[in-house]
């Protein structure tokens, strides 16, 4: 069996415009067939519909560069690990998957298309379960982790510590998906907030959404002294090993996270350079990590912390939106740029910074990332 990415792309983007249907459709055929797979997933199914199809359009349209997408789903598959998905569920999961496909791309279907999306399912998910087998001799599928500090910080957000309880090796920028007793098989993903310490302790930055599931349960319910779960580390916006440019990190709201881990493992390196942070939020009340940037500017000079304020007409300092506001400066071309916080801000913000000239490698985001 041979890829073709060109009549799997073709197929996909008649089920793209009707995601939605598609994914209800994928896994009503899937618990349907294989009613025992229901308790691998969530009570919920909302946020699951939308991440079956990120991954999908991800790798998709990642067909075509077999390293990016072999990258991709490995780290996948170990993820998967902690779902306690095995390698037989795949098979149930491909034929649901290419039923979804024939049913929302009836108009083009042909046996060659269906030939096309086999190859592809069958490749994408060795490379899923052989990745997930070699993590299994070396790394659990998921880590308890104890609760060792817990501030909340300005209107529904909440700064948590964490210490697993084996060493979770990560790299600076990387993200874990994070489940509480409260809502069992419910994950939602977290930046870590902080570059790898010694005593193996992780920071994640909660921002409660009204109606989040696991937002709420950290930022409400969660003490000193309770075990959550942790997936392996996921994410490909790291911190740059090495190179001479100097640094523009753009941060919205808890968005800062990543950024915070980059900029402090650059701080423990032996580079010095430059770094403009560009930190937003809709209010000064919050920019609930402030003190401690400024306390990271005093220790290391050549940071410069520029927070910037959105929605307080009345704030003293730097107003305006982010995206906007990474304009009032000298050109970025030369810098290596990191940007994270909700969609549209980034969206906005690497628009404005490539037109401006900085080249699309040097900028730097992960779109993966969205605690709830
Ligand atoms: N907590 C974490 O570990 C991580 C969170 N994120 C994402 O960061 C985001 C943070 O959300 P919040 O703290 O609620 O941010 P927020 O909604 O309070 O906004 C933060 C900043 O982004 C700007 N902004 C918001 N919407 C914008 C738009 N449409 N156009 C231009 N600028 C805009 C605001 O003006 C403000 O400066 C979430 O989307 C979250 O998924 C990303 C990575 C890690």
């Amino acid at each position: 069996m041979t890829l073709n990415p060109r009549l799997v792309k073709e197929s996909f983007s008649h089920v793209e415009p009707v995601a939605d249907k598609a994914a209800a459709y994928f896994y009503g055929r899937l618990f349907a067939g294989n009613p025992h797979l229901r308790g691998l997933f969530p009570p919920s199914m909302d946020l699951q519909r939308d991440r079956l199809f990120r991954a999908l359009t991800r790798v998709v349209w990642s067909l075509d560069s077999p390293e990016s997408m072999a990258a991709y789903l490995g780290q996948l598959g170990r993820d998967h690990r902690k779902y306690g998905v095995v390698a037989e569920h795949y098979a149930a999961i491909g034929d649901a998957l290419v039923a979804t496909v024939r049913c929302f791309a009836a108009e083009v279907w042909t046996e060659e298309v269906e030939a096309a999306w086999t190859a592809a399912y069958a490749a994408a998910s060795k490379m899923m379960t052989e990745a997930a087998d070699d993590d299994a001799g070396v790394s659990p599928a998921w880590w308890l982790a104890e609760v060792v500090g817990h501030e909340e910080r300005g209107p529904a957000i909440a700064v948590v510590t964490l210490r697993p309880s084996q060493p979770l090796p990560y790299t600076a920028g990387q993200y874990v998906n994070v489940q509480t007793a409260r809502w069992p098989r419910v994950w939602r993903a977290y930046s870590v907030a902080n570059a790898p310490r010694t005593d193996n302790t992780l920071r994640l930055h909660v921002r409660g959404i009204p109606g989040g599931w696991v937002s709420t349960a950290l930022l409400r319910h969660t003490r000193v002294g309770d075990t959550v779960m942790l997936g392996p580390p996921m994410g490909t916006m790291t911190a740059p090993q090495d190179g001479e440019r100097d640094l523009l990190c753009v941060a919205g709201g808890t968005g800062l996270a990543p950024i915070k881990a980059i900029i402090e493992q650059v701080i423990a390196s032996p580079r010095r350079p430059n770094i403009h942070l560009l930190y937003g939020a809709r209010t000064g009340a919050e920019l609930y990590d402030l003190p401690d940037l400024l306390r990271m500017q005093s220790e290391f000079p050549w940071l410069r912390v520029l927070p910037v304020v959105s929605d307080e007409p009345g704030w003293e300092g730097m107003r305006g939106s982010l995206p906007e506001a990474t304009q009032r400066f000298h050109s970025w071309a030369d810098h290596d740029v990191f940007v994270c916080g909700p969609d549209p801000m980034v969206a906005e913000t690497v628009h404005r910074l490539q037109a401006g000239g900085v080249p699309p490698e040097r900028i730097h985001r992960d779109t993966a990332v969205s605690g709830y």
